[in-house]
């Protein structure tokens, strides 16, 4: 398969190890300063960029009829744009805030704590996810997805990452050193804590599975989500 790699930082050097080790070719690393030179001849992008150069990224990819596999957070905004340009172009789209198995398995996890603890007004929900001093955008996108994952399972229905009202879930950000990415959702009640925690121990589990989502979504048209390539649905 031949990739390109739109942004070539941090989370692209690991993607492009793991794609030559899985036997595919890079046919284009853009970075802020090169051209997209490359990329009409690629079987799929992938994008790991940065807020404001993803929605260009993704479009260029649709416009040049490439499917687009995207891990760039911090751009959600733009991202129904984006669904009704891949749909007109008919491309193949998987936008997701994290793409390792083990927080696919937690936002699994999460949706169904949240459901039960709907059940029970003694118990009120705040996340805490800590990252990198590097990392551009707060709170992190996985942080925000989980959120989501309460609120459609609870009757939260906002986040915030100042003080938290009654049906709002207060998200704390914290920027550590180099830590790659960990996630924390407590359920607090007077009595007792619930704690469901991912910890990722490097970033070799983001860049696989969007080597994997990008595997799966040739030959595809529309827009699909890490429950299709995983089969969590
Ligand atoms: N979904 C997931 O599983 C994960 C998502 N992420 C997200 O991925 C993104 C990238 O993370 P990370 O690699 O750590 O960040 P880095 O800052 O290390 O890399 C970002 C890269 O984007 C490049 N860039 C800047 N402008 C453009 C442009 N116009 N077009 C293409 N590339 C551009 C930068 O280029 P230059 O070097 O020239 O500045 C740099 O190479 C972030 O949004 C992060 O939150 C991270 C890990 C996992
Ligand atoms: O910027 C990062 O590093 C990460 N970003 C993603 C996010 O915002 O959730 C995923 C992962 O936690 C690492």
């Amino acid at each position: 398969m031949k990739i390109a790699l739109l942004g070539y930082g941090k989370m692209g050097k690991v993607i492009e190890r793991i794609a030559l080790e899985r036997g595919h070719e890079i046919v284009l690393k853009k970075d802020e300063f090169n051209t997209y030179d490359g990329l009409s001849t690629a079987d799929v992008a992938i994008d790991f960029s940065i807020p404001t150069a993803a929605v260009d990224n993704i479009s260029n990819s649709f416009n040049a009829n490439v499917p687009v596999v995207s891990g760039t957070t911090g751009w959600l905004e733009h991202y129904d744009e984006m669904v009704k340009l891949c749909n007109e172009k008919q491309g193949a789209f998987i936008s997701s805030s994290n793409f390792s198995l083990g927080v696919n398995i937690f936002f699994e996890l999460n949706e169904y704590l949240a459901k039960i603890m709907a059940q029970f007004d003694s118990y009120k929900v705040t996340m805490e996810e800590i990252h990198h001093t590097q990392k551009l955008d707060a709170p992190s996108g996985t942080a925000i997805s989980l959120a989501k994952g309460v609120i459609e399972n609870s009757n939260y229905n906002n986040w915030t990452l100042e003080e938290a009202a009654k049906n709002e879930i207060h998200i704390e950000a914290k920027r550590i050193g180099d830590v790659p990415g960990t996630h924390t959702v407590t359920y607090d009640s007077v009595v007792d804590s619930i704690e469901l925690k991912h910890t990722a121990h490097n970033r070799e589990g983001f860049a696989l599975g969007a080597v994997i989502a990008a595997e799966w979504i040739v030959g595809k048209k529309g827009i699909f989500s890490m429950k299709d390539v995983l089969n969590l649905k």
